[in-house]
């Protein structure tokens, strides 16, 4: 595989921009089912397959903010006291799946229908779940698993002492079943998930660990090469653009024989199209680029979770994973263990879920009062994807909350600082997300410096349903923690402090002073009819243009309840399918 500099004017069948969770998955298919094609992978970042940060699956979060990430941050975000909100997107080999906290699940079943019901033919539960099952070995997985795929999946070996607790909790004391098998379409429930790794090394598998070895020769892979724009050409008499080649950052140009292919991802392959003239007219106009395709949904629809959480200071006999953090011992024998082939620290990434609609979650069964609030914010909205979530708040099959048992301490206040009275003890947290919020925003080009950083604004928690979701999610998850045999583990609620939050206003404060995000950004360049919004077709190629595709979570028109890796790659898997299908 190549990683130096190009020749201007250097040709290829297909470019791939992005060397991320899609793009690799979607190049490797590409060179596997057309082996007369050339293919060429660009990735901005470099390849960083020995890293400990990277590949340690105990070691998860530790690389976000550094050398491998883009660190991109939301504006100021009116309705969370204008804190600015931290975006970590992958800038390495392998994109965020290299970053990622390595869940692997899946939503339910007609979340994907949706897609389809929203104006995308073929694109549904049966069709996802081949392609997300493609993608996929679960390691000791429940019948109809996938069996064959590049990534690994397993549920892991490490499961705290004091976990154990948070299924018996969840199940004995609230209407939640224990759900084993929630990756085939029916999500609801407590169960540990899957993560993505590989159970003999016991290392993250990953798009460029994985999937980048299956790979043949036709493939090239350009790393630390950053594309700066999609050369459009326009024949005379023709109505549809044609995606010539890419621009990199040191000027060169590279030919497209056939196809362009973004994989920049949700914040990035928006930024390429309205780099090359393809977007809002004002957009496009304040930077000095000149349109070329009207396409007023570039950049909108930003949809991600929002993201609340709360912690819980553990009583001293239960070893979490702080340890590892502040005691050099005890880290130093953990290593050990690691290096010896053997379960350690080093492999824990919690694990526990709860995937659960309002009726299971707020006291009484009555989410009346929730549902009045989406109608009131969205109900007049003539937009499909709002539609679809008020559709979806009636259907007891489709979560609305998550809760994730975390073990260790991973709030917003702060680990208890060195010298402090705290420092050193254990702690758990549930971090709880709301899965279909009504917020959306958007991400567009900065005028000042269209290359930048993109503007991200995703206009957090904008409306009442979001605000009143996530206080009933912060009772819940209190709830949880004061529920038998968890109440057993812990001494004292450390985040945000039983003293300090007990009304309805005071979780509302604390809801603008720590909300975050799960890190899931989707749909701004959504897969819709043009007339709704959309970027692309149902074959993914953006309206306006016979020969330019979007394959990322960019494309997911409307906001799951799952972590979206699962979904990426089933969108790699099928994009390759249809590219393949088309070049025949
Ligand atoms: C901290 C964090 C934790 C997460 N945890 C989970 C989880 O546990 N489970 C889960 O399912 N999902 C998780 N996600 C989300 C999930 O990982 C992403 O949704 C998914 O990986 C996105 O894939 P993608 O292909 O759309 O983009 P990416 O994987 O981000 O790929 C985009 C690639 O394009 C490259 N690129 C961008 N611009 C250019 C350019 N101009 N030129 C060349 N290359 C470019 C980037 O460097 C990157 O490698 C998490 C995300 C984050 C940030």
């Amino acid at each position: 595989q190549e990683s130096q500099l190009l020749p201007n004017g250097r040709q290829y069948d297909y470019i791939v921009v992005g060397g991320g969770t899609a793009g690799i998955a979607l190049a490797t298919r590409l060179s596997q089912g057309l082996k007369s094609a050339s293919i060429l992978l660009i990735e901005a970042g470099p390849a960083a397959l020995h890293e400990d940060g990277i590949n340690v699956p105990g070691l998860k979060g530790s690389t976000l903010g550094g050398k491998y990430d883009w660190s991109f941050t939301t504006v100021p975000q009116t309705h969370l006291k204008n804190r600015t909100i931290f975006t970590p997107r992958g800038r390495v080999l392998g994109g965020t799946s290299a970053i990622n906290l390595l869940t692997w699940d899946r939503a339910a079943a007609v979340e994907y229908d949706n897609w389809e019901a929203v104006g995308n033919p073929g694109w549904n539960w049966e069709t996802m779940t081949a392609a997300m099952e493609k993608a996929e070995t679960y390691v000791g997985g429940p019948p109809g698993s996938g069996a064959s795929g590049p990534i690994e999946a397993v549920i892991n070996r490490v499961v705290p002492v004091h976990q154990e607790s948070f299924i018996p909790t969840v199940s004995n004391n609230f209407p939640i079943p224990f759900n084993p098998d929630s990756l085939q379409g029916n999500p609801i429930g407590v169960m540990y998930q899957p993560e993505n790794i590989a159970p003999a090394s016991y290392n993250r598998s990953y798009s460029a660990n994985a999937y980048l070895p299956l790979a043949g020769g036709n493939l090239a892979v350009l790393t630390n090469t950053q594309v700066t724009k999609i050369n459009l050409y326009k024949p005379p008499l023709r109505r549809l653009h044609r995606a010539t080649g890419v621009v990199l950052a040191n000027g060169t140009s590279i030919t497209a024989r056939r196809e362009v292919i973004l994989c920049a991802g949700a914040i990035q392959s928006p930024q390429l199209l309205e780099l090359s003239g393809i977007g809002q007219r004002g957009v496009l106009g304040a930077a000095g680029i000149p349109q070329r395709v009207d396409l007023p949904g570039v950049g909108e629809n930003y949809q991600d979770h929002l993201r609340v959480q709360v912690s819980y200071q553990l009583k001293d006999e239960f070893l979490a994973g702080d340890e590892i953090n502040t005691n050099a011992t005890f880290a130093a024998e953990e290593w050990a263990k690691r290096l010896r082939g053997e379960p350690g620290f080093y492999d824990d990434t919690g694990g526990g879920y709860v995937f659960a609609d309002w009726k299971r979650v707020v006291p009484g069964g009555d989410d009346s009062a929730l549902v009045g609030l989406a109608r009131a914010a969205v109900g007049g909205s003539a937009d499909v994807g709002h539609r679809k979530k008020l559709e979806m708040l009636d259907d007891a099959r489709v979560p609305q909350v998550e809760v994730i048992f975390s073990d260790g301490y991973t709030g917003v206040r702060g680990y208890p600082p060195v010298g402090s009275e705290l420092y050193g003890r254990g702690f758990f947290s549930l971090i709880a997300g709301l899965m279909h919020p009504l917020s959306r925003g958007s991400v567009h080009i900065d005028p000042a410096n269209p290359g930048g950083k993109p503007v991200i604004d995703p206009r957090f928690v904008d409306n009442e349903y979001d605000m009143a979701g996530l206080v009933e999610i912060l009772k819940f998850c209190r709830r949880i923690a004061r529920a038998e045999p968890l109440r057993s583990v812990w001494v004292a609620e450390y985040e945000p402090g039983e003293g300090l939050v007990q009304t309805d206003e005071d979780w509302r404060e604390y809801i603008r002073n720590t909300t975050l995000t799960i890190f899931h950004p989707m749909g701004t360049a959504a897969m819709l009819p043009r007339k709704d919004c959309g970027v692309v077709d149902s074959k993914l190629i953006v309206y306006g243009t016979a020969n330019l595709r979007v394959a990322d979570a960019s494309i997911i028109p409307v906001e799951m309840s799952a972590h979206p890796q699962t979904a990426v790659y089933g969108i790699a898997e099928r994009a390759a399918e249809i590219i393949i299908t088309a070049h025949r």
